[in-house]
């Protein structure tokens, strides 16, 4: 049975203390659970301190994102090797955002899982449809192009072992929930495509999130469906007791 990823991205917001607070808030009460694991996707600067006053718990800490050189010449960004060293285990890969505002591409993407496994950094890679791209029924295309590109030269091991999370970009942040029988749909798609190109043991490992304003009152819901896997969870991860609801919902 895949365990359900809850995976809160709390993007550019907090301060030190903010963060520092929240962690001490949640991290004595995720439940040992089996059936779920609680991450905290934190700002960068920040990763080091949360690694530390996580430890021993079972609330993980993410990146937000990372490079794919191990070191070099890149003003301002993070590599694989520098997460490492300060215990992170988990990286989102490719979010929306970042493709948006920051150049990120299907290519850059490849080559940061690829970083990710070599450093072993398990990697949350997003993927999802424009608001424009759904109405042209463009869906299936362009998230299926965008998962291939994504696991192009990974063994099957490894694509059993990330995250792929489906974010419809028309859907975060906008209050603008996908249902959960169209979310089911695509996380089904996407499984069949890494059945397709892969293999049928990768498509049986590989956790599929969804993400776009999920929140407590929705998440049951979300997760009772066949093929979401969790939940990749910006604005209601924000507040400690919404998350944990988040998290207590994943555990069920
Ligand atoms: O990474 C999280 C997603 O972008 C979803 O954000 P949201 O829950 O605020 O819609």
């Amino acid at each position: 049975m895949r365990k359900n990823v809850i995976a809160g991205n709390w993007k550019m917001n907090k301060t030190l203390s903010e963060a520092e607070d929240f962690i001490e808030a949640t991290k004595t009460k995720i439940p040992s659970s089996d059936k779920a694991e609680a991450i905290v996707c934190a700002p960068a600067l920040y990763l080091t301190e949360l690694v530390k006053r996580t430890e021993g718990t079972d609330l993980k800490i993410a990146a937000q994102t990372m490079h794919y050189e191990e070191n070099g010449a890149f003003t301002g960004e993070i590599s694989p090797a520098a997460l490492k060293s300060v215990g992170v285990e988990y990286a989102v890969i490719g979010h929306s955002e970042r493709r948006e505002y920051y150049n990120e591409t299907d290519e850059t993407v490849n080559k940061k899982t690829h970083a990710a496994f070599k450093y072993g950094i398990t990697p949350i890679v997003c993927i999802g449809e424009t608001l424009e791209e759904r109405e042209a029924d463009k869906t299936n295309e362009v998230v299926g192009g965008q998962v291939e590109k994504a696991l192009e030269g990974l063994s099957a091991d490894q694509v059993s072992n990330l995250i792929l999370a489906y974010e419809p970009v028309w859907a975060i942040g906008t209050g603008k929930t996908a249902t959960a029988q169209q979310a089911n749909e695509v996380c089904a798609f996407i499984r069949n495509v890494v059945k397709e190109k892969v293999s049928a043991e990768a498509a049986e490992g590989v956790r599929i999130q969804y993400g776009g304003s999920v929140k407590p009152a929705n998440v049951d819901e979300l997760l009772s469906e066949s093929d979401i896997d969790g939940a990749l969870v910006g604005g209601a991860s924000l507040e400690a007791d919404s998350f944990l609801a988040l998290v207590e919902a994943g555990s069920k």
